[in-house]
């Protein structure tokens, strides 16, 4: 047992290690050993010893990790380079994600936003208006499917363009199922095995591609520019040395963000609704601030509105707190990192673990933290958060190639991380989601099919942690 490693969570046996007890409920594999072993212990995860930091040094620690002593891609990319494709994201130098990162984000403007609230308004509407599950006054409804379908409608005609938005009332809904198969924790070991969903994953990938590289052909040829979604960005972006992006690439990106926009979204979103069926007042609340803010006739929404429903953005807000859909942030030990303030090293091969939303839920910075209380984001609320006005280290933010990010120091409230690798697609999902779930309230009244205000376990098993299947709720239309 060597003094300057971490403390090692004791396991039965060498590969399994801890991997059921930490899969099954990472939270409280945190808190338990966190308990035992302070914020940083190693544990075996799939036959890898990884070493978690918890807190708000430990978010800083790894998520702020330098290029050359962390590395995302060496982790990421056996589950990610099948699913969206080679030469991009984690299939490539860090340097070459970075420019990826600038032009993805040349995309999600306040005037691309602008565009994008009458498009995800109007799918919503029409969703409900077609749905055989919404017939009638009144009804119960098992929610996460239904929120799946709503979230991937608006987001591939909104961010995707209308031709794939089309293409999902056909066979790209049937192939994104197959290509979302592989996305999978498993494959995080399991990616090689030419097991039978590995393989349809990798036939839908290079169809999904293909399907991608056709659009972009067809646009190209007939020169007409559209709606400034993201394909036309990507068509129109060049590296360093204006080299033009190679259509695979432009395929495969387009593909990485279905991916990353769906799962977050709809995972995000089936805990919204979830959480306002268990607490129906606040459903209520959120009908009559629209109707304060924007008249009781409740007028087509446009993007400036969003910024008028302070409780619908801070439904959100809550949500994510005790929702993050990436539970755990993961980083392969370049080089042997030296934990300060310790005499503790992690050596180089460790995988390093890190859980921003364990800190959302520590009470040192969120009174009652279990409590879902979307007020508690209010100025003088009385759950609100304890986290420190350092000025200094709340503004502290770093460019890495695609703009300003927020380094996160001391902030226990990252569900979109922190530093080089943090989230782009944080402004677009907001938009989304509030978008969403104000169409819903102007609609709907929800709550739980026993009226009780309980709320449905988390299913951790997946590679976005999401509610529980299947998770009815009674809905009924508003008159
Ligand atoms: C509620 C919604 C979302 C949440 C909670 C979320 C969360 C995150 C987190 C925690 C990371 C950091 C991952 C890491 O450090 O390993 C991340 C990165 C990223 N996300 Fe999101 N995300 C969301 C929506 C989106 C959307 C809608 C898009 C695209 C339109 C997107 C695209 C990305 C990209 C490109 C990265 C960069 C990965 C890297 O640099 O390694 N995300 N997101
Ligand atoms: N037995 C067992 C057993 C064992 C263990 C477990 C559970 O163990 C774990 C451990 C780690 C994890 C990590 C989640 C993880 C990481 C990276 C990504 C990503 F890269 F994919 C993403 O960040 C996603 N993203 C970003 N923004 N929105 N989405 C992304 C980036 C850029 C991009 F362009 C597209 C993207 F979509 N996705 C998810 C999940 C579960 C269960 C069962």
């Amino acid at each position: 047992k060597n003094p300057n490693e971490p403390p090692v969570v004791f396991h039965w046996f060498p590969l399994i290690g801890s991997t059921i007890t930490y899969g099954m409920d990472p939270p409280r594999f945190f808190k338990d050993n966190k308990e035992k072993h302070g914020d940083v212990f190693t544990f075996i995860l799939l036959g890898k010893k990884t070493t978690v930091y918890l807190g708000t040094q430990g978010n800083d620690f790894i998520l702020n990790g330098k290029i050359r002593d962390v590395s995302a891609e060496e982790i990421y990319t056996v589950l990610t380079t099948p699913v969206f494709g080679k030469d991009v994201v984690y299939d490539c130098p860090n340097s070459k994600l970075m420019e990826q990162k600038k032009f993805m984000k040349i995309a999600l403007t306040t005037e691309a936003f602008r565009t994008y609230v009458p498009i995800i308004s109007d799918e919503v509407s029409s969703y409900f208006k077609r749905t055989a599950a919404f017939k009638g006054p009144s009804g119960i409804v098992d929610l996460p499917p239904k929120l799946a379908e709503i979230t991937i409608f608006t987001a591939s005609h909104a961010l995707q363009g209308k031709e794939v938005r089309e293409k999902f009332d056909e066979s790209l809904a049937a192939l994104y199922h197959d290509l979302d198969m592989g996305f999978s924790p498993i494959n995080f070991s399991l990616h090689w095995a030419p097991l039978p969903w590995n393989n349809r994953r990798d036939h839908a990938q290079r169809t999904v591609a293909k399907l991608y590289m056709d659009i972009i052909k067809s646009r190209r040829a007939s020169g007409e520019t559209g709606a400034q979604d993201m394909m036309y960005h990507l068509m129109n972006s060049t590296y360093k040395g204006d080299v033009p992006v190679p259509d695979h690439e432009i395929a495969h990106m387009m593909i990485a963000l279905l991916m990353a926009g769906q799962h977050s979204s709809s995972s995000t979103s089936s805990w919204i609704m979830l959480r306002l069926a268990s607490q129906p007042k606040i459903m209520e609340e959120l009908y009559d601030e629209q109707v304060r803010a924007l008249g009781a006739d409740l007028p087509p929404l446009k993007y400036e509105d969003l910024a008028k429903l302070p409780l619908n953005q801070a439904v959100i807000k809550e949500t994510l707190r005790l929702h993050a859909p990436i539970h755990s942030i993961m980083r392969a030990v370049k080089q042997p990192m030296p934990i300060p303030g310790t005499k503790l090293v992690v050596p180089t091969n460790h995988v390093l673990l890190a859980a921003p939303g364990f800190s959302a839920s520590d009470p040192q910075y969120f009174p009652n933290p279990e409590l879902w209380d979307p007020h508690r984001w209010e100025a003088d609320a009385v759950n609100a958060p304890r986290i420190a006005k350092d000025a200094a280290a709340e503004e502290e933010t770093i460019d890495y190639g695609y703009g300003l990010v927020s380094k996160g120091t001391g902030s226990p409230y990252l569900p979109f991380g922190a530093g080089r690798h943090r989230c782009i697609g944080e402004q677009f999902a907001n938009v989304q989601l509030q978008t969403i779930v104000a169409m819903i309230v102007r609609e709907f009244k929800f709550r739980n099919v026993d009226g009780s205000d309980k709320i449905i376990g988390t299913d951790y098993a997946s590679l976005f942690s999401r509610p529980l299947e299947p998770a009815k709720i009674y809905w009924e239309r508003r008159q």
